[in-house]
């Protein structure tokens, strides 16, 4: 079992960004070819990706591509295929047309960023070759003429519409970067609500992103205290020849124990 807390976004024209990368703790890495790269940088973006994977990294480092129909889609790809990318994260994905053209031979993270992509979430997830979808609320909020709102109330339909198809298919839902980097209390309330909603981790912008995501989406001591509390009451109930527990005053069932052994599985992997 591998956390994904915290995938960080590297700009990969900026070699001291990468260089950086290699420092932090994030989950995941997302060397980013696309909107974080201005068209005259695209070409030397890739040589920096190329020479940051030729040395091994110590999280697993995945390349954002540009976009199919862009001129530099296809260089994008034979990139991915010719290093040691763990993944590509494909952005804007609309259909499960647009990945299967593809021919995937790497784990593809898709990117739900337009309505179509939040309308075809489910058939997006179902694909094999599919291990993660990202919410781009950046695109979304633009393709949907919402408004900012500090709750992100006029998303939650799409956020939880994506949680929903992830988790449909056993894939990991992964929540939307936080812009304002220099608002840590608003950053982790939105850490917060994402974990609330069910993603699994954040996509995050700023290295100092990267505690806040891991604490908000890992496991706290205490929490880890209580799974292990409510799993002995469980095993005590069982004992006693009784099919459900009470622990703390609440019904535990079977489903109740399986969520505390995640629970303990993700602090073993974190913690021990
Ligand atoms: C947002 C930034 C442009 C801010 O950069 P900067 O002003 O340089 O920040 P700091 O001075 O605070 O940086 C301090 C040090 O940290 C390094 N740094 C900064 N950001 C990163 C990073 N993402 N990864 C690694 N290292 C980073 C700086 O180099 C400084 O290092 P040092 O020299 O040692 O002091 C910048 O943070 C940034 O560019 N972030 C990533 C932006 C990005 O990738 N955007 C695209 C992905 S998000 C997206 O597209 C959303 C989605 O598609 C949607 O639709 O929503
Ligand atoms: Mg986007």
């Amino acid at each position: 079992m591998k956390p994904l807390r915290s995938a960080l976004y590297v700009p990969a024209d900026k070699p001291r960004a990468i260089e950086k990368a290699r420092t932090l703790h994030p989950d995941a890495i997302i060397l980013d070819l696309e909107d974080a790269v201005a068209p005259e940088h695209k070409a030397q973006a890739r040589e920096h990706v190329r020479d940051a994977l030729r040395t091994p990294w110590h999280v697993p480092v995945l390349i954002r591509v540009n976009g199919a129909g862009t001129p530099w889609a296809q260089d994008d790809h034979h990139l991915a295929h010719t290093t040691s990318a763990a993944g590509i994260v494909l952005p804007k994905v609309e259909t499960p047309h647009a990945i299967q053209t593809l021919g995937p031979t790497l784990p593809i993270w898709a990117m739900i960023e337009t309505p179509h992509g939040v309308l075809n979430a489910p058939s997006i997830a179902a694909l094999p070759a599919v291990t993660a979808l990202l919410v781009g609320a950046n695109d979304l909020a633009r393709a949907l003429r919402t408004q900012p709102h500090p709750d992100r109330t006029p998303l939650l339909h799409a956020l939880s519409s994506v949680v929903l198809a992830a988790r449909a298919h056993g894939k990991t839902p992964l929540d939307a970067v936080y812009n304002d980097i220099r608002n840590p209390d608003g950053f982790q309330r939105e850490c917060q609500q994402g974990r609330a909603l069910g993603f699994t981790g954040k996509t995050i912008i700023h290295p100092d992103q990267i505690h806040a995501a891991n604490t908000a989406f890992g496991v706290t001591a205490t929490e880890a205290q209580a799974a292990q509390e409510l799993i002995a009451a469980w095993e005590q109930a069982r004992r006693e020849g009784k099919s459900v527990a009470t622990h703390r005053g609440a019904l535990v069932e079977q489903m109740h124990v399986d969520e505390a052994q995640e629970v303990l599985a993700l602090w073993g992997v974190t913690e021990g």
